[in-house]
């Protein structure tokens, strides 16, 4: 469903070249739910993007669903959810139902389908009472569940998470872990999640990648990812002890 084979991005910075992904091969199978863990600056949101056709990578090839992102970018959408966390894809002056409203008419989503979908997500990610609110009034949380809904209303093969949970207490997380849980195992949706929050990767993946310094650090399931560090008990431990292996400063900058 997801496929990177030696991607690569780079950004020109004044008289630097950041490579921000380098090398980068992974691919994700139809209905499995793949962490991505990495430090900042290590590439994630640059892979995610490429992924998304919002940026195109300067080497190798990314393919969703077998389509070029960049080339095919509408096409893609249909089949793709994207949230970022740390952005919101909805529109901010208008309520959220407008916002689902004008989602229905971006992915051309038939209006009797659109609504036993918006009905379902209302109940499960229970927004049923701030659907009439403003956008810029809705809280944190309030706002990510909006914008999973959003998401999934055009019920796309594979949801795209970057850091969904950022910045939610431990009651909102849990409700949102549930629900991501429930669209991967019910409706067999594909999800590549990153993350920070290990929480989120214990609880929901059964299988991590990991980038650092925009490169495949790591590969394998939970299990094996905790085997990489005999001794240590916790899941933060492991990956403290993975990201500080081979420091070197974030955003490995070339002189060209
Ligand atoms: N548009 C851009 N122009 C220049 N450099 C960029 C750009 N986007 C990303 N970078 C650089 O590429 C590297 C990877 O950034 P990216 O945002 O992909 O990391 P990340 O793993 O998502 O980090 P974080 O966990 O902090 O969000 C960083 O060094 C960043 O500064």
């Amino acid at each position: 469903m997801i496929r990177l084979d030696r991607a690569g991005r780079t950004f020109k910075v004044r008289r630097n070249v950041v490579h921000a992904v380098r090398d980068l091969s992974f691919s994700v199978a139809a209905g499995e739910f793949v962490g991505c863990l990495g430090p900042n600056g290590a590439g994630k949101s640059t892979t995610i993007k490429m992924l998304c056709g919002i940026l195109t990578p300067t080497s190798g090839t990314v393919r969703m669903a077998g389509l070029d992102p960049a080339r095919r970018r509408t096409t893609v959408a249909r089949r793709i959810g994207v949230v970022f966390g740390q952005r919101t894809t909805l529109w901010w002056d208008l309520p959220l139902l407008d916002s689902f409203e004008l989602c229905r008419h971006l992915y051309k989503v038939d209006r009797g389908l659109f609504r036993s979908r918006l009905d379902e997500l209302t109940e499960t990610l229970d927004l049923g009472a701030f659907l009439r609110t403003p956008v810029r009034q809705l809280s944190l949380g309030q706002r990510m569940r909006g914008d999973l809904a959003a998401a999934l209303l055009h019920a796309p093969d594979v949801l795209v998470l970057d850091e969904p949970t950022i910045g939610l207490d431990v009651v909102s997380k849990a409700g949102i872990r549930d629900f991501l849980r429930r669209v991967n195992t019910e409706r067999g949706t594909t999800v590549l999640l990153t993350t920070h929050d290990l929480v989120d990767v214990e609880r929901l993946c059964r299988r991590v990648v990991l980038i650092d310094h925009g490169r495949l650090a790591f590969d394998g399931s939970l299990e094996q990812l905790m085997a990489t560090a005999p001794g240590q008990s916790s899941i933060e431990d492991v990956v403290t002890r993975l990201y500080t292996g081979g420091a070197r400063p974030p955003g490995d900058v070339a002189r060209q």
